[in-house]
Order: structure tokens, then sequence, then C-alpha cells
């Protein structure tokens, strides 16, 4: 992965920002960024929305760093909590700088779409506007003919600063969604750099990372008494060539011995297994090689407690 713009062309522009991914259920949003990103960083998981800005992941450049950003998902109010959600919701978009508004190729523009649009158009009005992209995804669904329809009455739904159909399956005009995406970030140096190993972004991600494999095939039995916390990430000392080894320390935590026993499994062999799998991801999304050492705790229903929660980063 390239974390620096050192090979951007001397006196070259170099950007960085934020985008969010808005649209309704299915709109094919996580894939979408899971291919601009190139690695799996999506959260699959059901841990609680606690943190307004999550980041889903980050494209570096050598012209730019683009930060994706979640949004809770911009949908009809229902209920109070509903309106406090899209308070939310309509924050973020505010506060990013271009905003992707993801409508299916497969699907009629309906309802649920002129909603979104409305509200991103309310979010603009009588000030500096958030651009918006339309991106029409999963092309590869449909013929050239019905592409063109759609993106026709996608133009009519609202006003984009671009219009843009990808297949994140195909890999079709990914890249150039993501040009027209860094078109819109303002002038700036890496807002995460190199060397800040153990930003929060990142450990979140490695969390989420062990945490999407320990629950692999115990999704029943352990939904919810599982929380992983990212004690250190940095570089083996003696190791400091241009792809440092780094030991990266984490602790799985779970409610009750019974519940260790079963991440740790017959002679420590689903840990190895947990090990195995979320190393080859983390090393992706860090970029180095990396020394996982993994610890299994029981913090007894930390669920229950509000300052073991905090603790553990809920
Ligand atoms: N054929 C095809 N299918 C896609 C593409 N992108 C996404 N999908 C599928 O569409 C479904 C929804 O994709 P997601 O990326 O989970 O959609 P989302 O917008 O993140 O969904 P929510 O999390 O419910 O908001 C999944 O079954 C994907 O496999 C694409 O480019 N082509």
């Amino acid at each position: 992965m390239s974390r620096t713009p050192t090979d951007a062309p001397e006196g070259a522009v170099h950007r960085s920002g934020f985008a969010c991914f808005v649209g309704r259920p299915n709109a094919g949003k996580s894939t979408l960024t899971n291919a601009l990103v190139g690695q799996k960083v999506a959260i699959t998981s059901d841990r609680p929305q606690t943190t307004r800005h999550t980041i889903r992941g980050i494209v570096n450049r050598p012209d730019a760093q683009l930060i994706l950003v979640d949004t809770p998902g911009l949908h009809r109010p229902r209920t109070l909590l509903g309106e406090r959600l899209n308070d939310l919701v309509r924050d973020t978009l505010s506060e990013v700088d271009v905003i992707a508004f993801c409508l299916p190729a497969d699907q009629k523009v309906g309802p649920g779409d002129r909603y979104i649009a409305n509200q991103l158009a309310e979010l603009n009005r009588g000030r500096r506007g958030t651009p918006v992209i339309a991106v029409v995804t999963k092309a590869d669904l449909v013929t050239h003919e019905q592409l063109a329809l759609h993106l026709l009455s996608v133009d009519q739904l609202g006003e984009w600063a671009d219009i843009v159909p990808v297949s994140a399956k195909g890999g079709y005009q990914v890249g150039t969604l993501a040009d027209v995406l860094v078109k819109h970030l303002p002038e700036g140096g890496e807002l995460y750099p190199d060397g800040e190993l153990t930003d929060e972004p990142e450990a979140v991600m490695v969390a989420e990372l062990v945490r999407e494999a320990a629950l692999e095939g115990v999704r029943d039995e352990l939904p919810h008494s599982l929380a992983v916390v990212v004690d250190e990430i940095l570089p083996r000392e003696g190791s400091n060539g241009s792809n440092p080894l780094l030991d990266v320390r984490v602790n799985i935590f779970v409610e009750r011995d019974s519940q260790k026993a079963i991440i740790i499994g017959r002679g420590g062999s689903r840990l190895r297994h947990i090990g195995t799998e979320s190393r080859r991801g983390i090393e992706a999304l860090l970029g180095n090689r990396v020394y996982l050492d993994l610890h299994v705790k029981v913090a007894k229903d930390w669920q229950r407690d509000p300052k073991q929660m905090r603790r553990l980063g809920f």
C-alpha cells in the first residue's frame, strides 16, 4: 500500500479529505467501498454505532488521500430515534468534502431514492454546497440500453456534480470514480500520515479484522459477547528497514470462561486460525509485515458494566 506521496511528480497538487456514501439499503455502498480501498475493511459486525465518523477505508494514492467515512444510513424517519439519527446523518454529510449517492442500475429510481435526493438538496440549500456525485452501481447487471435510460432518470432526479456508472464486481470505472471523488477534495497533505500507526482509525480497523475472524463460525454462540481492543502497534526494534516488522498486540474480551474456551479451541487451534486469518488482512491494511500477538481475556459481564464498556471502547 502506498502511504506517502513521495512518488508524486515534483510540484504536483496533493489533495486530501473525506467522502461518504449514501443510498438506500443494498445499493452497493459497502462493496464499492471495498473495491475502492482494495482491502477488506467493511465492518460486518454488529458493533453498536458509537462514533459518528466510522472510517470505512482510506484510499492512499500518490496524488491524494481519500478517507471514506460511514453514515448510519439515511432513511425515512418513523420514530423520534429515526429523526435524531437523520440529524446525525445530516451533520456528517455537511462535514464531508464530497458525497457519493449510490443508485443501483438494476432498480428503477424509487421513492426511497427520491427521499434521499430531496434530503441532499435540502442540505445544500442556501449554503456552500457539498458536491454530490450520483453513482450508478451494479452496471454489470443491465444492458447498455438499460444503463443509458437509467442514467437519464438519475440525471433528472437532482443536481449532481457528476454522474458515474460503476460496477464494483466487474471493476468497471472504479478508478474513474476515485478520480472524480479526489477532484472534489481540497488541496492538502495526508490527514493520516505515515508513522501514525496507532492512530484510532487503523486500530479500529485492526480490531474489526480480528473480531470478524474470531466470530467466524461462532456468531450464533457469541454474537454480542465479544469485544476486541488493540493494545499497541509498534515497529519491532532493530527492524528499521523500509518495511519494518510491526508488533501488533490485541486483546479479545469475552464475558465468560466457557466463551474463552470456544475462542481458544482445542489445543489453541481456533485461536491460531483467527491469528492467521486476521493477520493477512492486517498486513494488507498496514502495508507491513505483522507479528500478531492475540490474548483472550474474560471481562465478566462487560455488557452490563458501563465502566468496562467505556474501557472496551463502546
Ligand atoms: N452484480 C453486482 N452486484 C453487486 C455490485 N455491488 C454490490 N453488489 C451486490 O449487491 C448487494 C448489496 O451490496 P452492499 O455493498 O452490501 O450494499 P450496501 O449499500 O452496503 O447495503 P446496506 O449495508 O444494506 O446499506 C450484495 O449482494 C452485493 O454482492 C456490483 O457491482 N455488481
